[in-house]
Parts: C-alpha cells; sequence; structure tokens
C-alpha cells in the first residue's frame, strides 16, 4: 500500500478522523491539586475511556490523545509530520500545544476529562434519544405516495443530504418498488436547502476486513447496482431540484426524464478536485447533451453551472424562482400524472431502450475506473482533505 494510502487506512482502523477536526483551546490545570494524582488513578482512567456508551468526537478524542502522549511521554518530542500527513499533523499539533505542561497536570487534565464523559455518559440527556429510540438509517430516506406520484426524498439536511452507504441501498429499494407501484410518476428530491451534496465522504473512513480493495471494489459494485437502477426505471422518472446539487447527485440527472430546478440550484461535479473520475453514465450522457466540450469544463475541470446554465446546456428542463418552485412544479407533476400511465411508459421506453446497453457498458466502465481512483493516492489525499480541514470545494 502506498505511503499515504497506509496511512489513511490505519486513520480508518482507529476510527480516529470521521469528521472535521479543530484543536481546541484546552482549559488545563497547571499545578495545585492537579499534582495529587496517582499513576494508579490514571491507568484506572485509560481502563475507564474504553468502557464509555458513547463515542465523545473527534475534539475530544484529540485532547485525549494530547494529554496522554503528554502524561506519559512529557512534552512533544518527536518531528512535525509532513504537510500532506493530515492525520498526524493535526494529531502532533494538539500534543505540541501543551507545551511544557508538567507530565503530573496532564495526568490530572486527562483523569478529570475521563470522569466528566464517565458521567455525562451515565446520566441521560434530554436530547440525546434512548437507545430503543435511535433514529433507524432509513430515516435519512422518506418514501410517499400521493396524487399519482412517488417522491422519493433525501432526508439528510444538515449534511446536505449526502449519501450514505445505506442510503445507496435504500434508493435502489425504493426504486425497485417504484418501478412497480401504482403511481404513474416517479420524483427524486431533497429535503432542506440542498439537492445533495454527493456521495458521503466518510463512506471511505469504514475500512472492511479485507483493507482499501475490498472497500473499492464493494464501492463499485454498489455504485454500478445503484446507477444501473436509474438506467433500467421503467416510468418517467422527474427530478425536483430544490438546491445545488454534487457529485453523483449531478451525473444521474442524464438519467432522468425531466429536471425542474430552483433558481438558487448549481451543478457540480468536482471529480479532479477529489481524484475522482465521472460516473452515473455522465461520460457518455454529458457530452451527448451538452457537447462534449462543455461535458469536459464540468466533467475534468469542475465548472459548477448556475441552474440557468445547466438549463441552457440541456441537463435541466426548466428553472422556477425559488419563491414558487415548490408550488408550480408539484402543480405541474400532478396534472401529468393524470396521464395514461402506460401511455407514458411505452413512450419512455421507446426513447431509452435503444440506448439501455451502451448504459450499462458504460457504467460497469466508469465503476471499474473509479475502483482504481479510490486507491490512488490524489484520491485518498482529496477525502482525507476533506474530512481534516472541512476543505470546501
Ligand atoms: C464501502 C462502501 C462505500 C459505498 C460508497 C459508494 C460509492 C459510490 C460513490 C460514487 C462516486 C460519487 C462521487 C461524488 O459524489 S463526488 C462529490 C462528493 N461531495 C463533495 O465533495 C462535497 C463535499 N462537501 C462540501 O464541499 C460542502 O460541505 C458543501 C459545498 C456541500 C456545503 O458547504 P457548506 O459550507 O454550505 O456546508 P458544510 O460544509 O458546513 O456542510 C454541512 C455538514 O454536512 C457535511 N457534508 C456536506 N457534504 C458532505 C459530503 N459529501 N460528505 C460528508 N459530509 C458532508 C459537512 O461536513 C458538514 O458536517 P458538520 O456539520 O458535521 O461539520
Amino acid at each position: 500500500m502506498a505511503g499515504f494510502a497506509g496511512r489513511l487506512a490505519r486513520c480508518w482502523y482507529s476510527g480516529f478522523l470521521r469528521s472535521p477536526l479543530q484543536v481546541p483551546a484546552l482549559g488545563l490545570h497547571v499545578g495545585g491539586p492537579a499534582m495529587q494524582t496517582s499513576q494508579k488513578d490514571f491507568n484506572n482512567a485509560v481502563s475507564q475511556l474504553k468502557l464509555l456508551k458513547e463515542d465523545p468526537g473527534n475534539e475530544v478524542k484529540l485532547k485525549l490523545y494530547a494529554l496522554y502522549k503528554q502524561a506519559t511521554e512529557g512534552p512533544c518530542n518527536v518531528p512535525k509530520p509532513g504537510m500532506l500527513d493530515f492525520i498526524n499533523k493535526t494529531k502532533w499539533d494538539a500534543w505540541n500545544a501543551l507545551g511544557s505542561l508538567s507530565k503530573e497536570a496532564a495526568r490530572q487534565n486527562y483523569v478529570d476529562l475521563v470522569s466528566k464523559l464517565s458521567a455525562s455518559s451515565e446520566s441521560p440527556s434530554p436530547e440525546a434519544p434512548a437507545a430503543d429510540k435511535k433514529q433507524p438509517e432509513s430515516d435519512s430516506l422518506v418514501v410517499t405516495s400521493g396524487d399519482g406520484i412517488t417522491t422519493i426524498r433525501l432526508n439528510r439536511p444538515t449534511k446536505k443530504n449526502a449519501l450514505t452507504t445505506q442510503m445507496y441501498h435504500d434508493i435502489i429499494a425504493a426504486l425497485q418498488a417504484a418501478s412497480k407501484d401504482e403511481s404513474p410518476i416517479t420524483v427524486l428530491t431533497g429535503s432542506g436547502d440542498y439537492f445533495c451534496s454527493g456521495n458521503d465522504l466518510t463512506n471511505f473512513t469504514s475500512l472492511p476486513a479485507g483493507g482499501p480493495e475490498e472497500m473499492a471494489r464493494s464501492s463499485a459494485v454498489l455504485l454500478r447496482d445503484f446507477v444501473n437502477c436509474f438506467i433500467d426505471f421503467p416510468k418517467p422518472l422527474v427530478a425536483v431540484v430544490n438546491g445545488p446539487a454534487v457529485g453523483i447527485s449531478v451525473t444521474i440527472l442524464g438519467l432522468f426524464d425531466v429536471v425542474y430546478a430552483t433558481d438558487r440550484a448549481t451543478f457540480h461535479t468536482p471529480f479532479s478536485h477529489l481524484g475522482q473520475s465521472p460516473e452515473g453514465c455522465s461520460s457518455y450522457t454529458f457530452p451527448k447533451i451538452m457537447g462534449s466540450s462543455k461535458a469536459a469544463e464540468m466533467l475534468l475541470f469542475g465548472k459548477k453551472l448556475t441552474a440557468q446554465e445547466a438549463c441552457a446546456q440541456g441537463l435541466v428542463t426548466e428553472v422556477f424562482p425559488d419563491s414558487t418552485f415548490q408550488k408550480e412544479v408539484w402543480a405541474r407533476l400532478k396534472a401529468y400524472s393524470k396521464l395514461p400511465p402506460n401511455a407514458m411508459r411505452i413512450s419512455k421506453q421507446i426513447i431509452r431502450d435503444r440506448e439501455k446497453e451502451k448504459l450499462h457498458a458504460v457504467n460497469a466502465e466508469e465503476s471499474n475506473v473509479l475502483r482504481e481512483r479510490w486507491l490512488s493516492d490524489e484520491c485518498m489525499n482529496a477525502i482525507a482533505s476533506f474530512l481534516s480541514r472541512k476543505s470546501k470545494l
């Protein structure tokens, strides 16, 4: 495994870096009663930490890491990791920030912090859902039917509707069910201010037993299955793009029959920035829809299109003012859903069927290429950068 890939893999294994980190201001003891902590108290705290019921989050884990190092080894005494070694650099920064804090004071701070964490993990907080009330992952996708329309709604607004692994599976199941249900029309839309921010980049932080290669292999299979469902969907499929769209939520639009967008929407495929390559059949559909040079600007250089630009390029069917978007779009779709369903299905078949074989071949090829890309240093560095520095594209 290449150098950086190895480091990222170790970070996956440790589960250390699963969300953006910031080194917090540490409220530290520097003397007085702090000196009373014994080595035994410290060892007990180390064991107690392993019994915590809840993950304390990366900021706290980083604080604990720094205090542990200071308590056991004293002030930071190792060379600063290289700029691209994001994870070890963040850890080094946290340790180094403790300066000349004594080993005893670091021990005391460590013990205090662990005891605070243990206390709070035992007393239920009113905001935290009890274990048996834990929201299932599937709440990130809401499927409803009514007025002749089945609506598949991405429902993770706090994460800009980024697609978790579970959501890919749930969307596949929802499309399979919708292809057989009573509704003549199926819609994909998002909750909140985003349509979708694309693949959830933390999907790549849970490494399976087979390591990065196995992760890349299973991701490629999931991607191919996911896109196949859009290629094969037999009824009118409409995207109601309620806000900005990124990555795979843009590329699959080429497989929809109609795309309505609010004028707030943008369309962004930052694949090169992420060391990745196009998917969703966009390497084939985008040049067909908008011509090869406009497609290249989006897919190679990550040019972000406004809704109006995407409409001018043919990726979007129509743009609506944000203030009337929902009202106008749903009224129109309700009217369309009253059209004879078999006629709409058959018309879709005639329009799409002769392309299907080609689209399946493109999908398989794109998924294979991405499988390799996900193992590249370019891709791993980009993902680590997003996770560690909350980089914005
Ligand atoms: C082993 C099985 C694995 C299965 C995987 C299947 C593989 C299929 C993969 C197919 C290939 C797909 C490719 C893509 O889609 S590439 C595009 C990926 N997306 C991005 O690069 C977008 C990253 N996000 C951003 O740049 C910004 O968040 C964004 C511009 C979208 C919004 O910025 P803003 O400042 O308005 O908001 P925040 O950044 O504060 O975001 C709010 C919180 O949401 C989190 N977030 C947003 N997008 C993502 C994302 N894509 N992945 C993970 N997390 C995301 C963000 O971190 C914030 O979280 P916190 O509040 O906790 O900080």
